[in-house]
């Protein structure tokens, strides 16, 4: 087996690449006389599980009227919320309960003046002795309402829940399962330095697990909840569902807000229904299961993966064309990673860095059709945005495809010299491929004019959030699919180029990593404080980028093997019908 390359990897044995079979030479012994056709390659196929969900959300007919009864049903509470946010007779400790419910239920886009010019506010006033006398829960809140909002609260405030002697926290808040909960939620939000808050984590962390088993009711499923996923780390539309349904005592006594979060959620998922209907029937007509099928076929997950970035009403359009840039990508990805040979990755990445219809004829048969694609959709996408001069923001997309293009063959490239990049090396290249790019500046086209040139420039500048975010994203992928992608001999992750660089252990790699990816998240925090470089509106979809990446590879592979918490999640907003309104 002459043509197989050494890929040792630090040490394992050599990995037989399925990508160094592929050449046609390697499979027929020289037979000089006949003209013989040229033998289909051996790919290194993967064979993906198929899509669990089937043709299910094409069949969704959008009824206009009950989605306009939803619409008006809104303007009602809307405007009672409204009035009790900006309500002066109450207390500032119940009003920063109140917002906090208001934005864990999904609803504070709709006052982000209102709620600016209260927290503003009552942050000036804020006086720290005056936490002396308040309990961990109350405290917890206020810390996460403001830092939610970017208000830079001090961590200090929980100074004196630690016993000074021991330097431990005290029994007390051992005994305190909501405050307990509540400070695990908040330590989610910390900085760099924060070292109260990283002791906070792991003790409450510990605490609560030993002691779920003994609670009952909405407490434990409060605490099962928040030990699975904490607030900070979730999907913003899936948290919001759940809060509503284990938090009913923290929201009842209002009863608009409740009112107003069954209404919305109502209205949401009919939109997101027929989203997802649009989305669906597209990747069918485009004949993508015959063309390539060989890839992941997760229309439903890479849509959920997009409302998870943002979920306002008014992004419906943005939605719809992130979410097909981002099949695109996964369409590259298993093109590169699990079918095309190394010459046929060359020629694919030579014709979009071409972009123009007449590379066509580089491409091997099987991807011409997703080509043309590609090239037509942008075209449309070019077409539409010129009209109000936003052309701009595709071509920013354009450009970032391109560049994963070539991110994604430098990859191949490395795998077909059986080479292990440097740590440094792989990680450059790595926040390339994270996609974060990509999808991020995809996420704008649609976006409108808050998403302006002066914005895309800020986004070229490549900052320190977007950077974690794609970082998070690299790692986090790595540190979950590197066992698979290393078992089929496909290119070498984050943790192998970790593992030679440094000579370390496997676990101490991923430890490593994972402490890496523990320091983004405190950058990204960071970034989300007032004054912020750039609107709170740009930054949240950087944000809801690394959460996704927390929500799809927290526990396994949930991309590649999408049953657990992908399901669960596409069932609960898709499937499962939306709070009832009756006792309203
Ligand atoms: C890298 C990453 C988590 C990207 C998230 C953004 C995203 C939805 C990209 C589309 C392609 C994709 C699903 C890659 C993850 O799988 P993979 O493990 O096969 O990706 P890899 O080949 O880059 O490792
Ligand atoms: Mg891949
Ligand atoms: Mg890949
Ligand atoms: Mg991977």
């Amino acid at each position: 087996m002459a043509l197989v390359r050494n890929n040792s990897i630090n040490g394992r044995e050599p990995v037989l690449s399925p990508r160094s079979l592929t050449s046609p030479r390697g499979l027929t012994s020289p037979r000089p006389l006949a003209v013989q056709p040229t033998p289909e390659p051996v790919r290194p196929l993967a064979n993906f599980p198929p899509s669990i969900w089937a043709n299910r959300f094409i069949s969704f007919s959008l009824d206009n009227s009950e989605l306009e009864a939803y619409a008006n049903a809104h303007e009602e509470p809307k405007e009672s919320v409204r009035s009790l946010i900006t309500d002066t007779t109450i207390d500032a400790s119940a009003k920063l309960k109140l917002i906090y419910s208001v934005h864990r239920l999904g609803l504070s886009y709709l006052y982000p003046e209102e709620i600016d010019a209260e927290l503003d506010q009552l942050f000036k006033k804020i006086d720290l002795h005056h936490y002396e006398q308040v309990d961990l829960y109350t405290i917890s809140v206020q810390f996460q309402v403001f830092r939610h909002h970017g208000y830079k609260l001090s961590s200090d405030i929980f100074k004196k829940f630690k016993d000074t002697t021991t330097g431990t926290f005290t029994d007390e808040v051992t005994k305190d399962v909501k405050g307990m909960l509540s400070l695990y939620e908040s330590a989610h939000l910390r900085l760099h330095g924060e070292e109260i808050l990283d002791e906070a984590l792991v003790f409450t962390e510990a605490q609560l697990k030993k002691i779920v088993s003994t609670l009952e009711g909405d407490l434990a499923n409060q605490v099962n909840q928040v030990l699975k996923r904490p607030f900070h780390t979730g999907m913003p539309m899936v948290e919001a569902r759940l809060y509503f349904n284990t938090h009913e005592e923290d929201v009842s006594c209002y009863e608009s807000i409740v009112k107003l979060a069954k209404v919305h959620f109502n209205y949401l998922q009919l939109q997101q229904k027929e989203e997802l209907r649009i989305v669906s029937q597209w990747w069918k007509d485009m004949e993508f299961q015959t063309s390539v099928p060989y890839i992941r076929d997760r229309v439903p997950e890479i849509y959920l993966w997009i409302l998870g970035l943002y979920f306002e009403p008014y992004y419906s359009r943005a939605r719809i064309i992130a979410t097909k840039i981002t099949l695109f990508l996964v369409v590259l990805d298993d093109t590169y990673d699990a079918y095309a040979t190394i010459d046929e990755i060359r020629a694919i990445t030579d014709a979009i860095n071409r972009w123009e219809m007449s590379a066509i004829d580089l491409l091997p048969e099987y991807i011409k059709p997703f080509y043309r694609i590609l090239l037509n959709e942008y075209d449309d996408l070019e077409k539409e945005y010129s009209k109000d001069g936003r052309a701009f923001s595709v071509h920013a997309s354009k450009q970032a495809f391109q560049e994963i293009a070539r991110g994604y063959l430098e990859e191949a490239e490395w795998l077909h010299n059986g080479y292990v990049a440097t740590f440094p090396e792989y990680m450059k290249n790595g926040l390339i491929t994270s996609a974060y790019n990509v999808i991020s500046k995809s996420a704008l086209v649609g976006m409108g004019a808050i998403a302006d040139e002066e914005a895309l420039a800020w986004y070229e500048t490549h900052p320190k959030i977007l950077k974690a975010s794609e970082l998070i994203s690299r790692l986090q992928d790595d540190v979950m699919t590197f066992q698979f992608e290393r078992k089929r001999g496909q290119s070498a992750t984050g943790v192998d180029a970790y593992i030679k660089e440094y000579n370390v252990s496997e676990e101490v790699a991923i430890k490593d990593l994972m402490k890496m990816i523990e320091n983004a998240w405190k950058d990204i925090n960071e970034g989300c404080l007032k004054p912020t470089e750039v609107s709170v509106a740009l930054l949240t979809p950087i944000l809801n980028l690394a959460r996704m990446i927390d929500v799809v590879y927290k526990f396994d592979d949930g991309f590649t093997f999408p049953g657990k918490t992908l399901k669960d999640y596409i069932t609960l907003l898709f499937v499962t019908p939306a709070p009832s309104l009756e006792s309203c």
